[in-house]
């Protein structure tokens, strides 16, 4: 009997290393994202996590191993790969002093949506990170929290295959931060999207959620927040194994 094909993964990571200079920042670092699943990539400031976003966003090429989105190699397929992602960057990428249309407008235009295509998608996405009200709204006058969600609807626009967030919630309280959380997990089950969701925040993450643990630029586990934690918290499981005590 010939066997099923294996499931695709959203993100195939393999052997991963990159340094700057004399610093080791990713140290064969290998691990996949199944479709349509949610993955934390855990670690404290420093551990390589916004290398590792880099990356795979193509901002740079890595010194060895190799990266595949959604069945594409970035480094032969780039093209590819890169439109089956969806990125949102630390740093912001919509400008505040246009409206969330204008905004939405211009960055489908560059991934090459037609307009009359574009206005529908525009009006999908909004509607996916309830916003709908806000489409003639200028940026500046959103809310911390509505203008991430707006970043996260940009993001979808070309509707990828797998969805990066580096440390989505920075400057967001702590309600903002679960709605969002909460917002990239309705996502999977409404799009389907993958999820790779960089943060240095423990609490951020739920027993079942399936952590990455990123520490100086290592891969030091690869299982459920539960399963790490043990019968302590996640965050003194990730000191007990780093060699540091517990404050
Ligand atoms: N452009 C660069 N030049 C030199 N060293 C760098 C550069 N970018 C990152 N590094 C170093 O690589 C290591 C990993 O940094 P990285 O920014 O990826 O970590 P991080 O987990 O994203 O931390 P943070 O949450 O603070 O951004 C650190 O030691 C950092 O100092």
């Amino acid at each position: 009997m010939i066997p099923a094909p294996a499931a695709l993964s959203a993100l195939e990571i393999s052997g991963l290393s990159h340094r700057f200079g004399r610093v080791q920042a990713l140290r064969e670092v290998s691990f996949s994202i199944p479709q349509g699943a949610f993955c934390a990539l855990l670690g404290v400031n420093g551990a390589g996590k916004t290398t590792l976003v880099s990356l795979i966003t193509r901002l740079y090429n890595s010194n060895s191993g190799e990266i595949g989105v959604a069945g594409h190699d970035l480094r032969r397929n780039p093209r590819q790969a890169l439109s089956k992602l969806g990125v949102v960057f630390q740093s912001r990428a919509l400008d505040a002093d246009l409206t969330l249309e204008q905004n939405l407008s211009y960055h489908a235009a560059l991934h090459g949506i037609a307009p009359a295509k574009a206005r529908l998608r525009i009006g999908e996405v909004l509607e996916l990170v309830d916003l709908s009200g806000k489409r003639k709204a200028r940026v500046a006058t959103l809310s911390g929290g509505q203008q991430r969600r707006a970043e996260i609807a940009r993001a979808l626009l070309h509707r990828p295959q797998l969805l990066l967030l580096d440390e989505a919630t920075a400057g967001l309280d702590l309600r903002a931060r679960g709605d969002l959380l909460a917002l990239v997990r309705h996502l999977i089950a409404e799009e389907g999207v993958s999820t790779l969701w960089a943060t240095h925040i423990f609490e951020e993450l739920q027993p079942a959620d399936r952590a990455i643990l990123l520490h100086r630029g290592a891969v030091l586990a690869d299982a459920t927040c539960a399963e790490i934690a043990g019968d302590r918290t996640l965050e003194q499981a990730f000191l007990a194994m780093t060699g540091a005590t517990a404050a």
